[in-house]
């Protein structure tokens, strides 16, 4: 990073891309130069500011009315260029528009209505971990775990039919890719998209959702007219794009983190109750969920630095998460910490709305895995996926010793 030192009017800057396969592969060391490098970075590759430190971030992401979503939270500015797909009616909407929408979903995935699920997804995930173990004790995590839990829970308590759910993986990974640059990345993803986005768009109507699941809960809101029937369709999309690749990697970067942390695996062996506050200091620790654009709304001054307004920021979440000012030892996997306040699933208004359906499918699979395995360790050197947004892995081999 070429750092041109910061006069009193001069911001920081720099010409690195965190968007280069060599960055998203091992995000941690750019990121340390930008925490380093001042509140507030210029990316004079992009035309973006930057953020990197845990309280600049934080204080970003409570501040939606000078750092807004309803411009995309991507680099793409929607007032600008028109969208790939028609906007979230959360993720990418402000207050008014954001209220109903918002309430509708935080009522449907509330701790206390996945309590009935609870009992279900903890069978579930013991019939896998056996299924997985009775076929012996080295595997892929991701493949038969990390991938196949949310695969096999989540899709069915949307109640979207079983056909086509291929299509969801995938689509999740593009749309995680196009709030980056059009890179190598969205290249990739851009052939088939229009049919992944087609299926997806087909799920979300009325007639493909069985009753009982989000999905009926969300056409039901309509019928009462806490939503219109125009937007729950985009509602019904809202899960189905957010709540699989998620789930997915954070169920990897749970297992990577106690594969190489064994002495914290031991610990939840003894009180399996550490499994709730393990996803959470997984989330920090590995933030799947690595970075988000907001857009500014007025000239707002941060860290000496004057960002005008109608500028795209960009917030790394996962180097706020990593921030040896706001967290000590950052990169220890640590169950006796108090990992909350982490920004791995936001924080304000825009806060995950489906992070406890996370926590419980994530808890359930560990619970099982805890019940039957007593150590846990990597047999190589685990594979990548890269993605703009997401921290993911490709492969995991691991072995167990069964207890
Ligand atoms: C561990 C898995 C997950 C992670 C790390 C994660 C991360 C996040 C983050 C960082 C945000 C904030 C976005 C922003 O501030 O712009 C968010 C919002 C959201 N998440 Fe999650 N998420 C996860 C799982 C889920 C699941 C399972 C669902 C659905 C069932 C879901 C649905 C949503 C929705 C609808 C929003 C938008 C909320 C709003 O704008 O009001 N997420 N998520
Ligand atoms: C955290 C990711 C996320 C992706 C998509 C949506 C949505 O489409 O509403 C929400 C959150």
């Amino acid at each position: 990073m070429t750092i041109i030192s910061p006069a009193p009017t001069l911001i920081p800057t720099t010409d690195e891309d965190p968007f280069s396969e060599a960055v998203l592969a091992d995000p941690l060391p750019f990121q340390h130069r930008l925490r380093e490098a001042g509140e507030v970075v210029l990316l004079e590759r992009y035309g973006v500011y930057a953020m990197g430190r845990y309280d600049t971030v934080r204080s970003a992401l409570l501040d939606w009315q000078g750092f807004e979503s309803s411009a995309g939270v991507g680099i793409t500015d929607f007032r600008a260029e028109t969208p790939w797909r028609p906007p979230s009616l959360l993720l990418e909407a402000d207050p008014p528009h954001h209220n109903a929408p918002r309430s509708v979903l935080a009522k449907i995935l509330g701790p206390r209505e996945l309590r009935t699920m609870a009992p279900r997804w903890q069978a579930d995930a013991e019939t896998l971990v056996d299924e997985v173990l009775s076929r012996g004790t080295e595997f892929d995590a991701v493949a038969s775990f990390a991938e196949a839990f949310p695969l096999r829970v989540f899709p069915d308590a949307v109640g979207i039919p079983e056909a086509g759910r291929e299509h969801l993986l995938p689509y999740g990974d593009h749309l995680f890719n196009t709030f980056g640059p059009e890179n190598f990345l969205v290249e990739h993803g851009a052939p088939r998209i229009a049919e992944h986005s087609a299926w997806v768009n087909e799920q979300c109507a009325r007639d493909h959702i069985s009753p009982g699941g989000f999905g009926d809960a969300i056409w039901a809101a309509a019928d009462r007219g806490d939503l219109t029937v125009e937007q729950a369709p985009l509602v019904v999309r809202s899960l189905l794009s957010a709540g699989v690749d998620t789930t997915v990697h954070a169920i990897g970067a749970v297992l990577h983190a106690f594969a190489t942390h064994p002495d914290q695996w031991a610990r939840l062996r003894e009180e399996p109750a550490l499994a709730r506050v393990a996803f959470d200091e997984a989330i920090r620790l590995e933030a799947p969920v690595q970075t988000f654009f907001r857009t500014t709304t007025r000239e707002i001054e941060l860290g000496g630095v004057r960002i005008p307004e109608r500028r795209k920021i960009l917030m790394f979440l996962g180097s706020a998460n990593a921030d040896p000012r706001h967290w000590n030892d950052p990169q220890r996997f640590d169950l006796s910490r108090d990992p909350s306040g982490h920004v791995g699933f936001g924080m304000g208004i825009h806060q995950c709305v489906g992070q406890h359906v996370a926590r419980l499918e994530a808890v359930s699979l560990v619970t099982a895995l805890a019940r039957r395995v007593e150590s846990i360790e990597l047999t190589a050197e685990p594979v990548r996926h890269l993605n703009n947004t997401l921290r993911a892995w490709k492969t995991m081999p691991m072995r167990v010793r069964l207890a």
